[in-house]
């Protein structure tokens, strides 16, 4: 079986946040089960693609409103990434450093998605799934059933899945001009609420859509962000499959990243050397547990908290914090402005850094994670490998991977997204940690926990089988 991944990230390709991941990892895990597997995504400006070997394949043009753009499909020679990469290359709009933030995402996530199809037409190579993932890839399963010009690719299946219905995609009609021509009267399968919306074409044209978690696809039958009326109505067509992760991507034996390796048998001095580093790098207090921080400092993700969190238990003492990650201004600020006060016990890094965040999984005792809303998350599954103990609130795939030690299992666990909530449990961690025998017992078997991407490959496997039956 052909699988085509489309996405805006792929790790190590480009990375922003958990997309990346799951992009980097689920077709390596396909591809080892003997699938035949290839992601596509933009031809970046950024490093990875500097240095990486590519070969064209292809090149044509599509026409995005008013102007013809010439792209091309670059093929990654090496290297070898556990699947095949192509990428899509549109002078002047693709090829920039940053993934998002500019104010043409919206033609450049349509040119990406025009150059892909526009390929697909013209490829001998057989294709028999295509897997889009979130709002930017959500236009696919629409304009291949619904426009001439791509009407030679209407049988193949196509599945969505959303990794955050929070983001949509919503655009104004007056972006309509860029798509194919189609029968107007269909228009309903791009609009939401009057305008016009990919996440929501993909939910409602793709023959199958998925979540990220089997418990966020209940939450999003009554909230979705304006979208929980379409996702009820399309219900039958709508599964969870929970994320795994890479575990020799993310394998404290191997990780180059760390300080310092280890595994079961040495975690309690291969983490003292990981945290020992953190605690010299950042002004800590190495004797007291280090609870850490890692994502991006939106309401989403509990972070406006954050600022509260330290001060109202900084005040005796006890615990460290080191925080990693980006996003809000003003949260940014808060949080900087904090570590005059609270040095020696606080401190927090603003921006993005993949090897310290491998390091504060490896180094930090505790990993808390308050968020509002959290469709999987991988942080803490990251950590329990790392036998780092997280910290949740009871939502979406949080809830689905991490059971409180309370109930016999090996996190803590808060129903809230507030201060009182996530202090209280910061207080267990506390006593938990003073509690060395118990507390190394739980790390040592959480570094066990099967959290890999093998059965959740093979799910996928199952539901792409039961479409191409379909055709
Ligand atoms: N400042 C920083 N520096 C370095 N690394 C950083 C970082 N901020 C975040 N990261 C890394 O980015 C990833 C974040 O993963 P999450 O699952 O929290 O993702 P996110 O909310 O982006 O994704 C969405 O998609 C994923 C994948 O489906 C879902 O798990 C999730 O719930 C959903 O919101 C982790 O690898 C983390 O270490």
């Amino acid at each position: 079986m052909n699988i085509i991944h489309t996405s805006m990230e792929c790790y190590p390709i480009a990375k922003v946040g958990g997309l990346a991941d799951v992009v980097g990892a689920l077709p390596k895990y396909q591809n080892n089960l003997g699938y035949n597997v290839t992601v596509i995504t933009p031809f970046y400006n950024n490093s990875f693609v500097a240095n990486a070997d590519v070969s064209d394949i292809h090149s044509s043009k599509i026409i995005l409103g008013d102007h013809d753009h010439e792209y091309t499909l670059k093929k990654l020679v090496s290297p070898d990434l556990g699947f095949s990469a192509y990428f899509v290359y549109i002078k002047g709009i693709l090829d920039r450093r940053e993934v998002y933030g500019h104010t043409d995402d919206i033609e450049r996530s349509i040119a990406f998605q025009l150059a892909i199809l526009d390929w697909l037409t013209t490829t001998k190579e057989k294709v028999d799934v295509i897997h889009c993932h979130d709002h930017h890839t959500g236009l696919i399963p629409f304009l291949m059933t619904n426009t001439d010009q791509f009407s030679s690719l209407q049988n193949i299946p196509t599945i969505l899945t959303i990794h955050n219905a929070q983001y949509q995609g919503h655009m104004s009609y007056d972006k309509l001009h860029y798509l194919p021509s189609f029968d107007q009267e269909r228009i309903g399968l791009l609009d939401w609420y009057g305008s016009l919306n990919p996440l929501a074409a993909g939910i409602k044209c793709a023959w199958k859509v998925t979540t990220v978690s089997p418990n966020y696809m209940q939450e999003l039958q009554k909230e979705a962000n304006g979208l929980e009326g379409l996702l009820q109505q399309e219900k039958q067509k709508c599964t969870g499959v929970l994320n795994g992760i890479d575990i020799n991507t993310w394998n404290p034996e191997t990780d180059s990243m760390l300080v310092k390796n280890y595994s079961v048998s040495s975690v309690i001095s291969g983490k003292q050397e990981n945290k020992r580093w953190l605690c010299d790098q950042f002004n800590l207090n190495y004797d007291l547990p280090l609870f850490g921080f890692i994502g991006r400092l939106v309401g989403e993700k509990g972070a406006d908290l954050l600022p509260e969190i330290v001060k109202d238990t900084l005040q005796d003492s006890q615990l460290n914090f080191l925080f990693l990650g980006s996003g809000h201004q003003e949260i940014e600020e808060q949080l900087l402005e904090l570590q005059e006060e609270f040095k020696g016990l606080y401190n927090v890094f603003i921006g993005y850094d993949e090897k310290l965040s491998h390091r504060i999984y490896a180094g930090a005792d505790f990993l808390i994670m308050p968020s509002r809303v959290e469709p999987c998350g991988l942080n803490q599954m990251y950590a329990l490998r790392y036998g780092t103990i997280p910290i949740v609130r009871r939502t979406g795939g949080l809830k689905d991977t991490v059971i409180d030690i309370g109930d016999n299992g090996f996190g803590i666990c808060h129903d809230q997204t507030s201060v009182w909530d996530v202090c209280y449990s910061i207080q267990r961690g506390v006593k938990l940690y003073k509690e060395q025998p118990q507390y190394q017992k739980i790390q040592k078997q959480n570094m066990q926990i099967d959290n890999s991407w093998d059965q959740s490959a093979n799910q996928y496997i199952n539901i792409y089988k039961s479409l191409t039956q379909q055709q």
